[in-house]
């Protein structure tokens, strides 16, 4: 009998299927792939074509993008910074069980402050959390601008929007950055190929 948060007289329930057996039906190991960086730094972009490029090798991923999920499980949640730690707890958690389910789960977050990225890798046991950094200029993002959403911030119409009048903290210590070379950002997939290869060499892509 525990007390965990809130809840009082909670009980574990152990499942007689573990994470071993089910990586062994996948043949690879459950783990969180977590993209960070600014808005329209290509995290998404990255995110597809690594699951694209996982699907092609036979391999389960799953994504979980902050867009995506401010949809459902977190659209009570602005963008002011306990809100985007609460983002980030929840998808950290969710993670953390699609990576027990034995998927690769790639999340994709802008995700700007180093405690709550760092409280989701604690969540994960034997270093199963893979930081991959979006390295990407500012003016890069900005020029992209893909949702016009830099216009209006730069404008003064949204508030707080990262990079512009919000933090964003680098990884100090990420597994994975990705960076231009010469001044070009490399095509998603030799984004994709640089993890792959990152999953491959750690052997994640067996069981
Ligand atoms: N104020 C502000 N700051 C940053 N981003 C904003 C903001 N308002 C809306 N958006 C849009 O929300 C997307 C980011 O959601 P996230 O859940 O990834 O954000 S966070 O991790 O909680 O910071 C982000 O998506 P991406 O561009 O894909 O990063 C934006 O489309
Ligand atoms: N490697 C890349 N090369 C060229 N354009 C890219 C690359 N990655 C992303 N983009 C473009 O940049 C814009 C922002 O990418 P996106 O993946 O939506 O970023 P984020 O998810 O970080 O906001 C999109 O228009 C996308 O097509």
């Amino acid at each position: 009998m525990s007390t965990v948060g809130n809840s009082t007289n909670i009980f574990w329930q152990e499942s007689p299927i573990g994470k071993l057996e089910r990586q062994k039906l996948l043949n690879q190991k459950g783990c969180v792939v977590w993209i960070t960086g600014l808005s329209g730094s290509g995290k998404s972009t990255l995110a597809c074509s690594l699951s694209k490029e996982l699907y092609t090798k036979g391999k389960l991923s799953y994504i979980l993008d902050g867009d995506n999920l401010r949809h459902g499980l977190n659209k009570d949640l602005g963008f002011k910074a306990e809100d985007r730690t609460e983002n980030i707890r929840r998808v950290g958690e969710v993670a953390h069980l699609f990576a027990d389910a034995g998927l690769i789960c790639i999340a994709s977050l802008i995700s700007p402050y180093r405690k709550d990225r760092d409280a989701c890798r604690a969540m994960l046991p034997d270093s199963n959390f893979i930081e991959v950094y979006m390295n990407m200029p500012l003016a890069l993002c900005e020029e992209r601008d893909p949702k016009g959403l830099y216009k209006l911030a730069r404008a003064g119409k949204i508030k707080g929007f990262t990079g512009i009048d919000d933090p964003y903290e680098p990884p100090l210590n990420c597994e994975i950055e990705i960076n231009q070379k010469d001044g070009v950002c490399p095509i998603p997939s030799a984004m994709a190929g640089e993890v792959v290869t990152y999953l491959e060499d750690k052997g994640y892509l067996q069981d």
